[in-house]
């Protein structure tokens, strides 16, 4: 198997595999950070690079700064990009609402954690500065923690569905020509056209997981090429044959004629809470944030997917209510039914003929329950969202713990 890559692409993707000779950002400790400290701190990168001309280039710090240079947490969100705006709506969600009083600012903070200080970085730096030691928490796609931390130990993913940000690496082939026919990954292996002097070209922003998959699939023959774009183009400009990109709703694939294969999807991604070992384990009020941070969209995301239904019922008591309720297999709740008196006043004297019930539906079975509360004589049924839902404890959590060996 043989793989071009230009060589800036090497350099950007082997966050531990270089020898730098100079440091764009050098970890500095901890400051209360102005407009003006960031505008210092990049005229100083652009001196350095200017001195350093000659010199090769490192994203991100020279060594992992030292986890005890600085006493806030560092969160990083995306910039820029279709994660950026889901990011901080997220959060403000949970009511962590992130200050940022200017789009172009890079730094905010999130009144709710004082300890925290919110930093605004293109989603692959924020996995390389996990790395280094520069970001302590951060929030991206799968697949760039999967491109760009490669397998690195001390990366943790906290929440791996934050529910937004969906899409798939896939392998795709143009649905015309000699691809005609090619519907899976082993139909492309098999095609006699790709040999050692002409190999499959594949073009890819992904040129850590497009290797390593081809190799895990036992294909030979493959050549990558990468760019920034538009990668979709490639196959019709002759330039590769076939592209391995993201895809969310298929729309770019279709528009160039271009189509999926069977067992060609790399990987399931959507946005996630990712964390550095080292800064959890070594930094003062990290595990502490991280835990408030989890549990905050935890509770959430729970909450997001349910409704609140309220309804009265006629009944005897409340034990023949809830024996009633439990023949459905939809009202069951969180943990069964909540059923209480209604109190009624009549002819001057207070009565209980009717039991109000209280259950969580998903929101998908949200009809469904309607019709089975009905069915067994409710009500006046009352729908309404819900915001947050706690458990006991966050599973989430429990697993981190486990993960961290503590
Ligand atoms: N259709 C999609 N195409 C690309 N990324 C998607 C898509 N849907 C969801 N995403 C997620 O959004 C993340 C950011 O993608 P986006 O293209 O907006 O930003 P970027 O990659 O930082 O910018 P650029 O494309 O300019 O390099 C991806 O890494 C991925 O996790
Ligand atoms: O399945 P779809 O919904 O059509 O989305 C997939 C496209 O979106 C992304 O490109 P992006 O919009 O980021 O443009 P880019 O190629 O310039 O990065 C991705 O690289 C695909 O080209
Ligand atoms: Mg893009």
């Amino acid at each position: 198997m043989s793989i071009a890559i230009p060589l800036n692409t090497i350099l950007q993707h082997s966050p531990s595999g270089l020898v730098p000779s100079f440091s764009i950002f050098p970890p500095t400790p901890s400051t209360a950070v102005s407009v003006r400290g960031i505008r210092q701190r990049c005229l100083r990168m652009v001196t350095s690079c200017v001195s350093y001309a000659q010199s090769s280039v490192q994203n991100g710090a020279t060594d992992a700064a030292p986890v005890v240079g600085r006493n806030q947490i560092r969160l990083g969100l995306p910039s820029k990009g279709r994660m950026a705006t889901d990011t901080l709506d997220l959060l403000k969600d949970c009511q962590l609402l992130v200050k940022q009083v200017n789009p172009r600012q890079y730094v905010a903070q999130i009144p709710q954690l004082p300890n925290t200080e919110v930093w605004f970085q293109r989603p692959k730096d924020i996995v390389r500065k996990l790395l280094s030691g520069d970001l302590d928490l951060g929030i991206v796609g799968l697949d760039i923690v999967s491109e760009f931390g490669q397998g690195n130990d001390d990366l943790i993913i906290v929440h791996e569905a934050l529910n937004f940000g969906d899409c798939h690496l896939s392998l795709a082939i143009p649905n015309y020509g000699i691809f005609e026919n090619v519907n899976s990954l082993t139909e492309l292996a098999q095609m006699p056209q790709w040999t050692e002097e002409r190999p499959l070209r594949v073009a890819t922003g992904f040129t850590y997981l497009g290797p390593k998959f081809m190799k895990e699939n036992g294909i030979k023959h493959v050549v990558f090429s990468t760019a920034d774009g538009a990668l979709e183009a490639a196959p019709a400009m002759g330039i590769a044959d076939a592209i391995l990109d993201l895809v969310s709703s298929g729309t770019t694939l279709k528009e160039n004629n271009l189509k999926e294969i069977q067992g060609g999807v790399v990987l399931e991604s959507q946005a996630a809470l990712v964390a550095s070992r080292r800064a959890l384990t070594e930094r003062k009020g990290a595990l502490d944030t991280v835990h408030e941070i989890l549990e905050r969209l935890e509770a959430h995301l729970k909450a997001n997917g349910q409704f609140t239904v309220v309804a009265n019922m006629r009944g005897t008591d409340a034990e023949e209510v809830a024996a009633r309720v439990k023949t459905q297999p939809s009202l069951s709740g969180l943990q069964g039914p909540t059923i209480s008196p209604v109190y009624c006043k009549r002819d001057g004297k207070v009565s209980i003929e009717y039991y109000a019930i209280v259950i969580c539906v998903p929101k998908k079975a949200l009809y469904e329950s309607v019709q089975q509360l009905r069915a067994v004589g409710g009500s006046g049924v009352l729908v309404s969202p819900l915001t947050y839902i706690f458990d006991e404890e966050s599973p989430r959590w429990s697993q981190l713990l486990s993960k961290l060996g503590l």
